[in-house]
């Protein structure tokens, strides 16, 4: 099979699908590994490594597409791209379909078999395929948080971790999964009070185990989240419904009522945000803007900042079950691999992800309609 490698061309996407130990091990399985002029460039991989391992090297994305028979991504294609699928197209990527209504559009046109990093799931629950990346993006909510609530930034010039006699910044973050558990840990390593909002209470007690005590762990529902918000200096959005659209938990009025100059991180913005004013998605170029006092940051490719850590981190997830879709062919492999086949968004023209399809008001078809 032909693996193409396009480069990221998201705003300061930096990250790339494929590392050289990737592609010798595409090789080793038998398979071509094409590559775009600089692709790993942002990663500190270059042309000559990718050669090194075996790769193609060549000029344009439209080429990547053209010839492959499985596109390795990270984000989810933009625009320019929705011309490039190939019918029938393997795509293996970031997704984020149910607050992108055209680019499904675009999938579903060409049949292309959609397969989304984001909504693989281990038998226990667990995103293999997302938990790096929100390892990183729930790291850096604290250190870029912290950024913006310097006055020169625009913010209330409260320090996280305050100092002897003056009190320790309020870090609240809604969603103690993956994200808002490296969050938490960040905001208690710089001596933060940290709050954490969850409607599981079974992950609650595990945080609080984890954590020895040292944080507040309280039952999600609108009535605690107002309250949390309103102390809050740092507000973090870390919730998920795998492929859903993420609720808006945090309404207009709640953030009406936060401290002028505080900041809000929202991380769940790639599933559509969780934050009611939160209204557009913003870039790594122009991270922030400012409503009701409130500093707002809704960056969707947060770890494409921290390029070098999270393409490696990244790689070594997606890496196996890449090579499984090239071995086998997405079919035979998402037959054999229930987690894999839970990443199946589109495939045939048909919506085979219930989330998505709900969220876009589309029909759904079950896999296993399309599988027969
Ligand atoms: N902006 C970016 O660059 C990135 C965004 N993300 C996104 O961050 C979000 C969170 O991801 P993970 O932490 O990996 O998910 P996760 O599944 O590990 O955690 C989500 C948590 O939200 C909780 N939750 C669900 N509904 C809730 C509610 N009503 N109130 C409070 N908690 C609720 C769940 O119980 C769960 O503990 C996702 O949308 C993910 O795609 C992840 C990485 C990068
Ligand atoms: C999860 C995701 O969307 C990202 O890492 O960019």
């Amino acid at each position: 099979m032909i693996v193409g490698v396009p480069k990221e061309i998201k705003n300061n996407e930096n990250r790339v699908a494929i590392t050289p130990a990737g592609v010798e091990a595409m090789l080793n399985h038998g398979h071509r590994v094409i590559i775009e002029n600089k692709a790993g460039v942002g990663s500190g991989i270059s042309n000559d490594d990718y050669l090194a391992a075996g790769a193609e090297i060549v000029e344009t994305a439209k080429e990547v597409f053209d010839r492959a028979d499985m596109i390795m991504k990270v984000k989810e294609p933009l625009a320019a791209e929705y011309d490039l699928f190939k019918e029938e197209q393997m795509l293996f990527t970031y997704l984020h379909l149910a607050p992108e209504p055209e680019l499904t559009a675009a999938l579903l046109k060409k049949k292309v078999a959609g397969i989304a990093y984001e909504t693989i799931q281990l038998d226990n629950g667990s995103l293999p395929l997302l938990t790096p990346m929100s390892e990183v993006a729930g790291r850096m909510s604290i250190q870029i948080g912290a950024r913006y609530l310097e006055k020169t930034y625009g913010g209330s010039g409260v320090l996280l971790a305050g100092v002897p006699g003056v009190p320790a910044a309020e870090v609240v973050i809604v969603g103690g999964g993956i994200v808002g558990t490296n969050a938490a840990k960040m905001a208690m390593g710089l001596g933060a009070n940290v709050t954490i909002l969850d409607l599981n209470v079974d992950r609650l007690r595990y945080l609080d185990d984890l954590f020895g005590g040292r944080i507040h762990t309280v039952a999600s529902n609108s009535y605690n989240i107002a309250q949390a918000v309103k102390k809050a200096d740092l507000l973090v959005g870390a919730v998920l419904i795998p492929g859903a659209k993420a609720p808006k938990l945090v309404k207009e009025e709640m953030v009406k009522g936060m401290k002028p100059g505080s900041v809000i991180v929202d991380v769940a913005i790639d599933q559509g945000g969780s934050i009611e004013t939160i209204d557009r998605v913003t870039t790594h170029s122009e991270p922030t803007y400012e409503k009701y006092g409130v500093i707002h940051y809704s960056v969707a490719n947060m770890p494409g900042a921290v390029a070098r850590t999270s393409t490696f981190a990244l790689t070594n997830v997606t890496l196996p079950y890449a090579l499984q879709l090239a071995d086998k062919g997405w079919v035979k492999a998402v037959q054999e691999n229930r987690a894999l086949a839970k990443g199946v968004n589109v495939a045939a023209g048909q919506c085979t992800y219930e989330a998505v399809a709900k969220a876009l008001n589309l029909a759904y078809t079950p896999l296993e309609q399309v599988l027969a």
